[in-house]
């Protein structure tokens, strides 16, 4: 895993959605795979990283069109059109402002029939684009991820879940702060949906994110704190802001810094074939190996 740390959350914003926009951009798309596939949360802390992909979009660095997104929840038995449902969310603050197709669109219905096949549903439309190819997440005040409340299985797959009082509250604000007019219910993809995605990018921001930042970094791989099961992901981002750190050890964040500092060292002296991971591991070792000879010749001096 790795953490980037900005000074503000619209830096973090407008890192997030550079990064976003560089992938999709150097997508080859081909006749078995079409489409790149986006996975996307809701929440205030990826607003920045939405506003900043639309001025992208709008300056004519990014189309959508041709990728499917898949978004990680939405609330249980609140209308679509609700103002705080994350289907009006998605269309407000996302869709309707860029050039993606509807029906590329892909959100939990809270309103289904049948709430367990479309659950299973779900899953089976994910399997059928080839997987998600990066998912952007935020992170609970209690460190879930979607809505995968502490004590989930970091095995599980999309599903019902009952919200944890401490998100209902959070959540509260959204709901003029009428604690009995929040859903306590929802539909969400499992950790294991999250983790099988081949990339994950987390947004994570302010002050009551920090104790929750630092269980999920810090701390062990646990079902009480379900973002921590990115430890285990081959290929994790955590982008946050300075306000997100005030729990980590001055040590941890100073590590993380250096290794981005390293990193931008290498991408200034190989330039873009660092940006693939391929480039990046060749480009590692190089320096690696430069380190290692200029050991050797100061050890002889
Ligand atoms: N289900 C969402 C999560 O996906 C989101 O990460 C979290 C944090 O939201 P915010 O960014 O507003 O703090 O809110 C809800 O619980």
């Amino acid at each position: 895993m790795r953490l980037t740390v900005r000074d503000t959350k619209e830096e973090v914003g407008n890192y997030i959605a550079e990064y976003i926009v560089k992938r999709i951009n150097s997508f080859k798309a081909s006749k078995e795979k079409p489409h790149f596939v986006l996975g996307l949360p809701t929440g205030s802390s990826p607003l920045p990283v939405y506003k900043r992909i639309v001025k992208l979009h709008e300056e004519g660095k990014v189309s959508f069109k041709n990728v499917i997104t898949f978004n990680m929840d939405e609330y249980v038995g609140i209308p679509r059109d609700h103002p705080e449902s994350y289907h009006t969310f998605m269309f407000k603050h996302f869709f309707s402002l860029i050039d993606i197709d509807p029906k590329n669109t892909h959100l939990l219905d809270g309103n289904a029939e049948d709430l367990y096949k479309e659950c299973e549903d779900y899953e089976a439309a994910i399997k059928a684009v080839g997987g998600i190819d990066l998912f952007l997440g935020g992170i609970g005040a209690d460190g879930h991820i979607a809505f995968n409340e502490p004590g989930s299985s970091l095995t599980s797959r999309t599903r019902i879940k009952t919200l944890a009082y401490e998100t209902i509250l959070d959540n509260c604000r959204f709901f003029n702060n009428d604690l009995s007019a929040v859903p306590r219910m929802a539909l969400t993809v499992g950790v294991q949906t999250v983790m099988d995605a081949r990339e994950v990018v987390l947004v994570v921001t302010g002050q009551n994110k920090a104790l929750a930042l630092s269980q999920m970094i810090e701390g062990g791989v646990n079902h009480m704190v379900t973002a921590s099961a990115l430890q285990t992901h081959p290929w994790a981002l955590v982008v946050c802001d300075e306000d997100a750190t005030n729990e980590l050890r001055v040590k941890t964040v100073k590590y993380f810094k250096s290794i981005e500092r390293v990193q931008d060292e290498v991408e200034a002296k190989y330039g873009s074939a660092t940006s693939s991971r391929l480039g990046l591991h060749k480009a590692t070792a190089a320096v690696v190996q430069q380190l290692y000879i200029i050991s050797r010749v100061q050890r002889r001096i």
